[in-house]
């Protein structure tokens, strides 16, 4: 008899550890501290993992089930565009909110960085986790 060793077989009661994923997602807005900040656009790179129950989708293959990265992204932009933050920090907090309620993400890992602002480094930004990991993936 053969046995396939699951996760559940493992460790039962584990959290899960499926994500959904958004990497480089680049967002113009404005943001920043300083006074000629507040009067351009600048670029914003967004890096997302997301806990999230891929068996579902990994069984029905509706996207109705799935964590949409697509609606995720569209969010992403129109929070930043809107709340034009002057701390990455204040911008990174109500992102990680907003998507977690609108999306019930129980988990989160958020970066967000800005490229150029320090130019002698690649980019600076920040990186935050917000909520706890569960059994399901759901909130
Ligand atoms: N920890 C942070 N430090 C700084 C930020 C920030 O958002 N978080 N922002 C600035 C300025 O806006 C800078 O990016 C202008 O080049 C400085 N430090």
């Amino acid at each position: 008899m053969r046995y396939s060793i699951t996760k559940e077989w493992k460790n039962p009661g584990a959290p899960l550890a499926d994500t959904v994923l958004i990497e480089g997602l680049v967002v113009e807005t404005v943001v920043g501290v300083y006074d000629w900040e507040r009067e351009v656009t600048q670029s914003l790179v967004i890096d997302l993992e997301m806990a999230w129950d891929n068996r579902v989708p990994g069984k029905t293959d509706e996207v109705a089930d799935a964590l949409d990265y697509a609606a995720v992204s569209t969010r992403v932009e129109s929070c930043l565009q809107t709340l034009r933050p002057k701390l990455l920090e204040y911008g990174a907090e109500v992102l990680a909110k907003t998507l977690q309620d609108e999306f019930g993400i129980s988990w989160l890992r958020l970066a967000i960085r800005k490229p150029g602002a320090v130019p002698a480094a690649k980019a600076v930004g920040v990186q935050i986790e917000r909520g706890e990991k569960t059994e399901t993936g759901a909130r």
